[in-house]
């Protein structure tokens, strides 16, 4: 092709094109700059589109129109901060208007993370960038170009590799690093407000005997029944009901003194005395037990969390030496 040729193509796109172009992005550009700079950005994979300095689209390329959920014609002319959500947009806005008294300044903002709404009410998660358009293609008004990049796949395997890191596989608890990082902040708390803090930790009777006599896909049955009993008997969404680790589970109550305890200790216990196991399979008169043992943090007792948690243990080994299915506190 010709150069010749190819100018006047890009002319022609740039006409077909301008019908999803502000004035004052057009006005700026000669017709073949214009096709060029058009070409570029309505083949590209991100969201781009040009604002002015109120925040006025100029520009939108089929990518960014997309994600906005409007199409291009009709977002010339209207304003990008309803599309922000509220949280992001008087930083945007803050940073246009900031930029207009810095002369001869670059601006790059971003990329940042920002929520859009998109016009049929759904939220979108993206990437933001935005920057001043050089005078060279943009002298008339200041112009700014925005990238958009869609997070919505990147978010959505984020979260769930976040809830698989937080939480226990098999049982659907929180895990034991959860359990530890929440310990920390309830320690802290407990402290800076003198409340109480107690641990409950709670240890299946004769597991093993369970798993060797129904076979260790039961045992993991058991083990899920018992879990979803425990997260029953936690009297609020305050406290934590986590997999200690193997047949072992913990109970965190923030603001909750050795009684209160006591009292969801021996609602567990007779929940899961009461437990059937024929939905699994079992007959009638298999029944399991837990021995648990309680810890609380008043006034100073236990000088770390860790502490707490160890006096929680030498409890549940009373239990256990005391016969198993029973509730040992801490002096
Ligand atoms: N099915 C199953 N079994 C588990 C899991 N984690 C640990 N266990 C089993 O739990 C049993 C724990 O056995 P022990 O430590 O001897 O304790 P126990 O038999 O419960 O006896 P006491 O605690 O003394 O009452 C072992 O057989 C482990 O294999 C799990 O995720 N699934």
């Amino acid at each position: 092709m010709s150069k010749q040729t190819n100018n006047n193509n890009q002319a022609l796109n740039a006409n077909k094109q301008s019908a999803a172009i502000g004035k004052t992005l057009s006005a700026c550009l000669s017709h073949l700059q214009f096709g060029a700079l058009i070409e570029l950005f309505n083949g590209t994979a991100e969201g781009i589109f040009v604002i002015d300095e109120q925040g006025t689209f100029e520009f939108v390329n089929p990518m960014a129109a997309q994600l906005l959920g409007d199409s291009q014609q009709s977002l010339i002319g209207q304003s990008l901060l309803p599309f922000l959500h509220e949280t992001d947009r008087d930083k945007y806005m803050y940073t246009l208007l900031n930029w207009l008294d810095i002369k001869d300044t670059r601006l790059n903002f971003g990329p940042n993370e920002v929520k859009i709404n998109k016009l049929d009410g759904s939220i979108i998660e993206a990437d933001l960038s935005i920057s001043n358009m050089p005078s060279s293609i943009a002298s008339a008004q200041k112009l700014y170009v925005c990238i958009l990049h869609d997070l919505s796949i990147h978010k959505a395997i984020y979260n769930k590799l976040k809830v698989q890191a937080s939480t226990d596989h098999l049982t659907g608890l929180a895990n034991r690093f959860t359990l530890d990082e929440s310990l920390k902040q309830y320690w802290q708390e407990s402290i800076q407000s003198h409340q109480p803090l107690t641990s409950i930790l709670i240890d299946v009777d004769h597991f093993k005997r369970f798993n060797d006599t129904y076979g260790h896909i039961k045992g993991d049955k058991c083990l899920q029944k018992i879990a979803k009993v425990i997260l029953q008997c936690i009297p609020s969404r305050d406290c934590l009901a986590a997999r200690y680790g193997g047949e072992e589970f913990a109970v965190i109550l923030p603001r909750c003194n050795r009684d209160s305890a006591a009292v969801v200790a021996r609602h567990i216990q007779q929940q899961i005395n009461a437990m059937s196991f024929t939905d699994i399979g079992l007959p009638p008169e298999v029944k399991v037990s837990v021995s648990q043992g309680i810890a609380c943090e008043f006034d100073n007792q236990y000088r770390t969390c860790e502490a707490l948690i160890c006096a929680a243990d030498t409890a549940l080994y009373r239990a256990k030496s005391d016969g198993r299915n029973k509730i040992s506190i801490s002096a």
